[in-house]
Formats: structure tokens, C-alpha cells, sequence
């Protein structure tokens, strides 16, 4: 069936995994999508296989420097520490009230130089996906997207006429209080993540080994003690607790930063663990146990 009239045509920076699920199921719906690619252009025969279905779907892939069309709708699903590059690399083809959505772990999304009129979102995510081999994407967990406004402008657009334009097939919400999710997501990966390194250990780990429990209940001490003095509000007095929820959740995952080790790819801890460092030295906090995982894997890690 060719795109509905006058749908939303959406351009995709990032198409990993999160990326191309979106675009998949914007398929389904008859949305007209383009992925921007940093090495090719052309068509890509994908199939998704999901919880609940499974279907063929294609790509249209085209570099930056080929982009011809204007982008009026944008999705960002880069990693963290590749979304002012990217950003960068398509500005120029961006309408000056182009609506941009960025859906990734970290802060990235508040270092973008959008303009004045640009609609700027911010979404958080607990769907899985990965590639299983170079054409088939895996929806291995129906997660909830919470998607909200980062700017005036997009603050003044009614939240129906964006959720119209988006995947139906995912649990998306909208909400104010955006930036709120995404510091309790980054709170959450920060607790995780570099420990799971340190420990080289699945989720459930974390909180079934006595010793590895009572360094991260600390770490969750020194990460809800940054919170605090952001006035982030009372969801992180118990950290712990939240933390270990989703670490009981998720018990048998590898999580993002150790499966990029493993992979020999960059991780996103600078902007996970490393922001938060950040963030406590302009407040003149000391989070010792945050920098010396940091250091570690970094230590571990490919050049960033
Ligand atoms: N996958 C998941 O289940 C989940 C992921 N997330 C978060 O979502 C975000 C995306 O994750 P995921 O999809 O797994 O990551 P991927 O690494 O699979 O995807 C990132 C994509 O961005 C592309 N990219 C990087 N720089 C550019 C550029 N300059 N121009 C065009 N494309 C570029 C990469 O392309 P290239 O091939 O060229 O490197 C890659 O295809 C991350 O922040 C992650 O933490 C959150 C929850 C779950
Ligand atoms: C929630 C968690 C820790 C699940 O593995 C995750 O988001 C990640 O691995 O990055």
C-alpha cells in the first residue's frame, strides 16, 4: 500500500537497532521513512521479528551528503556520545520548525544547537532490540517509551498531534516531566552498568551476590546524594530500591555497556556515569565510587 496523503514522512539519524524498530513500525503504519546512513545509500530488505508478529520490511538509506529532501521530522537514535556529530552532519537540511525527536540513554539531547523554532523531544525508552544477524532485527522485549518536550516550542504543540505521528505498535506516553525520566533512567544505568563491567556479571548478579549488593546499595548512596542536590525529588531516595526492581527485571540481560565491551565497541559511559561526575564537581560534590568505575571502564574500553 503506498504512504497514506499528507503522512508525516520521518527521517531516521542512527538506524541500530532502536532506530530501525521505529522504522519498521512506522512501515507497518504506511509511513514514508528515509534512514541517514554514515556509509550507504540505497534500499536494505529487513525482517522484524516481534513479540507478537513478524513481517518484512525495507529501508530507504541515504548518506548525509546525499540528503536532497528537507527534513521536517526527525528521530535520533544515535549512541549517546554520536548525537552532536550526526546532529551536526544533517543540520543544514533541517526545516527551520522541523520536529526532532532523540531517543537514547544520557543528557545528549540537551547539548543540541537546534533554533529558535525547532520542536525539541526527548524520549527514554525500556523496549529491547538488537540485530540478530545483518538482516533480521529482533523486538526481544516490549518495553514503555516515555517521550516529552525539551524546548518552548515544542512545550506549545498539542502532545496529540505528535503521538498521532508515531508508532502505534509501540507503548508510547507522553509527559512533562521528561527530564525527570531520563535522569531516573541515567540514574538507573548508572548503578548498573559499570558495576555489571566491574563484575563482568548479568543484571541479576548485582543484587544475588551479598558483596556486589552492598557496593552498589553505596553507589546508589552517592548517586541519589547528586539527585538530591539537583532537587530531582523523592523517586531517588530510594534508589536502591528502584535499581534493584529493574536489575530483578532484567536479572538475566548483559548490560549495553558491557555487551559494547564485548563487542569492542565505544560505550556510553561518559555520558552515563561520566555526566553524572560532571554534574557533582560543578556542584563541589565528591562521588568517588562513580569516578572509579568510570575510570575503569574506560580502562576497558576501546578508545573513546
Ligand atoms: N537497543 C536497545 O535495546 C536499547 C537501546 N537504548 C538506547 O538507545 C540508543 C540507541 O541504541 P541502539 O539502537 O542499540 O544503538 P546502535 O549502536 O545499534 O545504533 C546506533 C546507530 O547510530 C548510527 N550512527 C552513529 N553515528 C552516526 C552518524 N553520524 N550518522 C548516521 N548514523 C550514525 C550507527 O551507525 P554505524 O553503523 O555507522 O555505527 C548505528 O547504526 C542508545 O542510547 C541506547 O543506550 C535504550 C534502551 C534499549
Ligand atoms: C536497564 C538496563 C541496565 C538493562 O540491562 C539497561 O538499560 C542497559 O543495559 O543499558
Amino acid at each position: 500500500m503506498p504512504p497514506a496523503q499528507h503522512s508525516p514522512h520521518w527521517h531516521i539519524l542512527g538506524a541500530g537497532a532502536i532506530g530501525s524498530l521505529w522504522s519498521a513500525y512506522w512501515q507497518q503504519q504506511h509511513f514514508a521513512t528515509t534512514v541517514i546512513s554514515r556509509r550507504h545509500s540505497g534500499p536494505r530488505q529487513l525482517e522484524l521479528i516481534a513479540p507478537q508478529s513478524r513481517f518484512a520490511f525495507s529501508q530507504q538509506q541515504l548518506t548525509a551528503v546525499d540528503l536532497e529532501q528537507e527534513i521536517q521530522q526527525l528521530l535520533i537514535t544515535t549512541k549517546a556520545h554520536q548525537c552532536l556529530a550526526a546532529f551536526n552532519s544533517i543540520q543544514h537540511r533541517l526545516s527551520d520548525d522541523a520536529v526532532i525527536v532523540v531517543l537514547q540513554n544520557g543528557m545528549a539531547v540537551n547539548t543540541l544547537p537546534t533554533r529558535a523554532q525547532q520542536r525539541l523531544y526527548a524520549a527514554t525508552t525500556t523496549d529491547g532490540a538488537h540485530f540478530k544477524n545483518d538482516k533480521t532485527l529482533v523486538h526481544a522485549g516490549q518495553g514503555e517509551t516515555y517521550l516529552g518536550p525539551i524546548n518552548a516550542y515544542a512545550k506549545q504543540l498539542p502532545a496529540d498531534a505528535l503521538m498521532q505521528q508515531l508508532p502505534s505498535a509501540l507503548h508510547l506516553h507522553y509527559c512533562l516531566d521528561i527530564e525527570q525520566r531520563l535522569w531516573r533512567k541515567l540514574a538507573i544505568n548508572c548503578a548498573i552498568n559499570a558495576l555489571g563491567v566491574k563484575y563482568q556479571c548479568r543484571n541479576g548478579e548485582l543484587i544475588s551476590n551479598a558483596a556486589i549488593r552492598q557496593e552498589l546499595i553505596d553507589l546508589c548512596q552517592e548517586i541519589s546524594m547528586v539527585a538530591a542536590a539537583l532537587e530531582l525529588g523523592p523517586w531517588f531516595d530510594n534508589l536502591y530500591q528502584e535499581v534493584a526492581k529493574v536489575a530483578q527485571l532484567t536479572h538475566n540481560n548483559i548490560n549495553s555497556t558491557l555487551q559494547d565491551i564485548n563487542q569492542g565497541k565505544t560505550t556510553e559511559i561518559i555520558a552515563l556515569n561520566g555526566y553524572l561526575c560532571d554534574i557533582a564537581k560543578s556542584l563541589q560534590l565528591a562521588t568517588p565510587l562513580n569516578q572509579a568505575l568510570l575510570e575503569l571502564v574506560l580502562a576497558n574500553s576501546p578508545a573513546q
